[in-house]
């Protein structure tokens, strides 16, 4: 069937030229030069696609984005005057699909429509098989929740990913926020680009640039070759900036600039190049705070902050804990190759509901990790959470603190007009039903630390990693993405560094004097030891694990799991 397109703009050789570019990307296309034509247009044909200028004769092209966009799912995008980019964000938010600047670049133009294709071609797919439509698939596999607020969720983030506009994700650490940008990126039309991950407060400040830009070689000491960088790594994808509040102020100009113009420089280049990116950008922090404060800059929290999502913490979806730890576990056994996933007594599952999750989904899946390890079972109960009793009075008290404790919890609700508060546009009802552990009667910090990480002290947030992503051209130079991440996935690289590392550090490990106290701490202290007991009894078993568990006194599954955590690795046994 062929596409049909309505096209709105007064500049009539303007109007010519756009319709001979989708004639050759076969698309038919209809011309009005005024918004009231525009809008008859509108009502008596079945158009899939709109552009329009925002600069009409008898009105604004914003009032045909809301009308459309109120009515319909079809995208429309706009055309604005150059550097009228206040009104390109005002029709994002008012649900324009994207937007393109006058004076008029083909390439663009082109770029965009191919896009709106995508998300048409999406629409039909999912009109032809409602229920089971890959996205909806894909985002039930990942996203893992059906409780009252995840409904809500979900929905917007289909709604996201059509868009190309900003999306900010706000929510406290651990909540799914990567996950989400991650699932915005694979269900829009950019979903054959990369998804580049940057964790904005790992990258050293003096290499923040090189990084974001890339550089010429021989621009500065140490260039010792052209490096792209994270911009062009995302070109035709995503950059997803991650604790974007710990950009340096510096930086956020830089950054402001290469957004607002779409082009960015290397260091010790001469020309601009064009880079056509989503910026999707998280923080646990609060920013507008931060913008008062004046440690972020007002216009590009304006420029980034096009639509905010704002994602639930786990204390006020309970609901969704059995499905969640049933998700674990089921990876977990996937992982370390058990062979059927352990399950979760009642009892375990009902003390996992009752707890104060104040690390989120991730406390969830580290708790889940280590009592696997500890219950050597195929099920595990409560004995293997870790987690203290809760006095049944106490309980009682939480019980009827419940509404109040999760009140406490969330940071008080802005009312920022773009923000999509899944919490506020959901009742949860349920969650009411549930026993819910108030914050002051939790565990205390300490111990829950201790609970979570019991093997090392920082866990979560590692500075770098190189993460490869595929391009659909298939290059694999330009398609190697080197990034900042936070999660525990270390390339080839650095595992071998790490193992050098291993090894130096256990070779360093000093015996300590009568009285004497372990310079690095403790935790460190302790791990090395673990470290060295574990490489030791590797090494007398010719790294037979089953035979190493035995001479430690401890089980396969206990070992194997301290030897990921320790990231002890087999190439150590070289
Ligand atoms: N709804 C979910 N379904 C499945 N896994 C989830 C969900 N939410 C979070 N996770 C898992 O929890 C962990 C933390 O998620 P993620 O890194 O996305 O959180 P975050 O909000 O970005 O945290 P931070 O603010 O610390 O960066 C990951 O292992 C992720 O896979």
């Amino acid at each position: 069937m062929t596409t049909t397109a309505l096209v709105v703009d007064d500049e009539v050789d303007l109007c010519r030229l756009m319709q001979i570019t989708l004639t050759k990307m076969g698309i038919k296309s209809d011309v009005a030069y005024t918004l009231s034509q525009a809008r008859t247009f509108w009502q008596d044909n079945d158009y899939d696609f709109c552009l329009t200028d925002l600069k009409l004769p008898d009105g604004s092209g914003l009032e045909l984005v809301k009308e459309i966009s109120n009515s319909s799912n079809i995208p429309i995008a706009v055309i604005t005057a150059h550097g009228s980019m206040d009104l390109a964000i005002e029709a994002l938010k008012l649900g324009a699909f994207d937007f393109v600047n006058k004076p008029l670049e083909l390439p663009r133009l082109r770029q965009l429509v191919e896009n709106a294709l995508k998300v048409i071609h999406q629409d039909n797919e999912v009109q032809a098989a409602p229920e089971c439509s890959p996205e909806q698939k894909m985002l039930d596999s990942r996203l893992i929740g059906n409780s009252a607020v995840m409904h809500p969720l979900k929905n917007t983030i289909l709604k996201l990913a059509r868009s190309q506009a900003p999306v900010f994700l706000s929510g406290a650490s651990g909540t799914g926020k990567e996950v989400v940008a991650r699932l915005i990126h694979d269900l829009s039309p950019r979903r054959d680009g990369s998804f580049v991950p940057v964790n904005c407060g790992a990258i050293p400040s003096e290499l923040m640039e090189s990084e974001f830009f890339g550089h010429k070689k021989g621009s500065f000491t140490g260039a010792v070759a052209d490096k792209q960088g994270l911009f062009q790594q995302a070109n035709g994808g995503t950059l997803f900036l991650d604790e974007v509040a710990d950009l340096p102020l510096a930086m956020q100009v830089k950054l402001l600039r290469a957004i607002q113009e779409k082009t960015v420089r290397a260091i010790g280049d001469t020309k601009e190049v064009p880079v056509d990116i989503r910026i999707l950008s998280a923080t646990h922090k609060d920013l507008s705070q931060l913008v008062q404060d004046g440690a972020f800059r007002q216009d590009l929290y304006y420029r980034i902050n096009v639509i905010e999502l704002k994602l639930p913490t786990l204390n006020t979806r309970r609901d969704d804990i059995p499905v969640l730890a049933d998700h674990f576990l089921a990876m977990i056994a996937d992982d370390w190759q058990l062979e059927s996933p352990p399950s979760l007594t009642m009892e375990a599952c009902e003390r996992l509901q009752r707890h104060d999750f104040a690390g989120n989904v991730r406390e969830l899946r580290n708790l889940l990790e280590r009592a696997v390890t500890l219950a050597d079972t195929s099920y595990i109960d409560v004995s293997h959470l870790g987690l203290p009793d809760i006095e049944p009075e106490l309980i009682n008290t939480q019980e009827q603190n419940h509404s109040s404790a999760i009140d406490s919890s969330e940071p008080p609700a802005r009312n920022v007009e773009n923000q999509i508060d899944v919490q506020s546009t959901a009742q949860s009802t349920k969650d009411d039903e549930q026993v819910i552990q108030s914050s002051n009667m939790a565990t205390p910090v300490e111990q829950r630390a201790i609970n979570l990480h019991p093997y090392r002290t920082n866990t979560n947030h590692y500075p770098s990693m190189v993460q490869h992503s595929s391009a659909s051209n298939g290059s694999s130079s330009t398609n190697v993405a080197s990034t900042y991440d936070k999660e525990s996935v270390l390339d080839s690289a650095d595992q071998q560094e790490s193992a050098q590392e291993t090894s130096k550090d256990i070779s360093g490990l000093q015996e300590l004097f009568d009285g004497q106290l372990p310079p690095q701490g403790l935790e460190h202290y302790l791990q090395e030891q673990e470290k060295q007991l574990i490489i030791t009894a590797l090494k007398q078993t010719g790294w037979n694990k089953t035979q190493a568990a035995e001479l430690l006194g401890t089980t396969f599954r206990s070992l194997r799991y301290r030897m990921k955590k320790l990231e002890i690795s087999e190439d150590a046994s070289d």
